[in-house]
C-alpha cells in the first residue's frame, strides 16, 4: 500500500480557499431567492437558501454579478460569440447556463478550478438533468468525456488543474482544443487575491503572451492597507484562508499595474460603490425595494473594498479597449 502523504500546512491553507465556492455560491443563492437577480441553476448546487444575509451583503453580490456579467457580455457581443471564455477559478459558478439559456454561448467555454472542487461540480452535473441536458443537446459526438476531474463536451470543457502551475494549465487547456487564434475572454472572481504575487503575475502573464486578442476580467478586493482592509484580512485569516496576493489589492492602480505589467495593452479599475452607481439604475431601483438598508454607509464601506479592474490587448482591432460599463 503507498505510504499516504502527511498533512501540510499548504493543505491546510489549501482546502480553506477551495471553501470560499461554497461561501461564493451559499450568497448568491441568498441574494437570488430574495429577487436580487435570476438564477436557475444554483438550487442544484446548493439545495438550500440558507442563513439570512445582511442586505448589504446581497447587494454586494448583485453588483458583482451585474458588473463582470455587462462586461462579459459586451465581450461576448463585440467577437459575435467567436470567442472562447475561460473561467479561472470557477467554483460552482453557473455562468455556462446563462449564456446558453440568453443564446450567448462562446464557441467553448472553459473552467478551472482545483480537481476536488470540480469533481464536486461534475457530480451534480451528472446527477441533475437541469444542468446536464443543455451540455448534452449541444454535444454532437456520441459521447461526452466525464471523467472525475475533467468534463469535455463541444460547448463546455471542466478542467481540474492548480493555477499556480502554469504549465501543467497550458497542457491541460490544449489538450482540449483551447484555440490560441481565438479572441478570448479570462473570468477571475475572487480567485487572484489567493494566491501570492508571483504566481497570481504568471498566470497574468501567460494569459498574455499566449493570446494575440484578448480581455481579462478580475474582481476582487482593493483598497486593503486602511483599517477596513485589515479587518477583512484577519476574518479569513481566523478562518486558516491567507489573503495571499493581497499586495496587488492596495488601490485601483495597483490592480491596473499588474496587468500593464505583464504585458496586457489597456487596463481599467473601478471600485463597486463606482459599479453599484453606474450599474442600469432602473433595476437598481427595483432591488433596493427588496430589503431595508439600515446603514447606507456599510454598504458604502463594504463596496470600497471591492473592484473590478479590466485589461485588454486587441491585435485583431476588434475595439476591445471600448468596453466598459
Ligand atoms: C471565492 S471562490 C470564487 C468562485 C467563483 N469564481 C465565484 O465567483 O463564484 C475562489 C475559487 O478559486 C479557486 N482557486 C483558488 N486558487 C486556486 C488555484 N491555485 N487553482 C485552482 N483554483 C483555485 C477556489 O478553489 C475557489 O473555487
Amino acid at each position: 500500500m503507498a505510504a499516504r502523504q502527511p498533512f501540510t500546512d499548504t493543505d491546510t491553507a489549501d482546502e480553506a480557499v477551495r471553501a470560499t465556492c461554497d461561501d461564493a455560491t451559499i450568497c448568491k443563492r441568498f441574494a437570488t431567492s430574495k429577487g436580487y437577480w435570476k438564477d436557475s441553476c444554483l438550487q442544484y448546487f446548493v439545495r438550500n437558501v440558507g442563513e439570512r444575509k445582511a442586505p448589504e451583503i446581497n447587494r454586494g453580490y448583485y453588483a458583482r454579478v451585474k458588473g463582470v456579467n455587462l462586461l462579459l457580455d459586451a465581450f461576448l457581443r463585440k467577437t459575435e460569440c467567436q470567442c472562447q471564455v475561460i473561467n479561472l477559478g470557477a467554483g460552482l459558478d453557473t455562468t455556462f447556463w446563462r449564456l446558453k439559456e440568453q443564446n450567448l454561448l462562446p464557441k467553448k467555454f472553459f473552467e478551472v478550478d482545483f480537481p476536488t472542487v470540480v469533481a464536486r461540480k461534475i457530480h451534480y452535473i451528472k446527477t441533475k438533468p437541469p444542468l446536464s441536458k443543455p451540455i448534452i443537446d449541444m454535444h454532437s459526438a456520441d459521447s461526452l468525456l466525464l471523467e472525475p476531474h475533467v468534463l469535455d463536451s463541444d460547448r463546455y470543457c471542466i478542467i481540474g488543474a492548480d493555477l499556480r502551475d502554469i504549465s501543467n494549465l497550458d497542457d491541460k487547456l490544449k489538450k482540449f482544443q483551447l484555440n490560441t487564434e481565438l479572441p478570448t475572454l479570462f473570468l477571475a472572481e475572487c480567485v487572484l487575491v489567493y494566491m501570492n504575487p508571483s504566481q497570481s503575475c504568471n498566470l497574468v502573464h501567460w494569459a498574455a503572451e499566449t493570446f494575440h486578442t484578448a480581455m481579462f476580467i478580475n474582481y476582487e478586493q482593493v483598497n486593503m492597507s486602511d483599517r477596513f482592509g485589515q479587518v477583512m484580512v484577519e476574518n479569513l485569516q481566523r478562518r486558516q484562508c491567507s489573503l495571499a496576493g493581497v499586495e496587488a489589492c492596495q488601490s485601483l492602480d495597483s490592480q491596473k499595474e499588474r496587468f500593464l505589467a505583464a504585458g496586457w495593452e489597456q487596463a481599467n479599475a473601478l471600485d463597486m460603490m463606482t459599479v453599484y452607481s453606474i450599474l442600469p439604475q432602473d433595476d437598481v431601483a427595483r432591488i433596493e425595494q427588496l430589503e431595508f438598508l439600515d446603514e447606507r454607509e456599510l454598504l458604502q464601506q463594504l463596496l470600497q473594498h471591492y473592484c473590478i479592474c479590466w485589461a485588454t490587448k486587441d491585435k485583431l482591432n476588434l475595439g476591445l479597449s471600448q468596453l466598459a460599463f
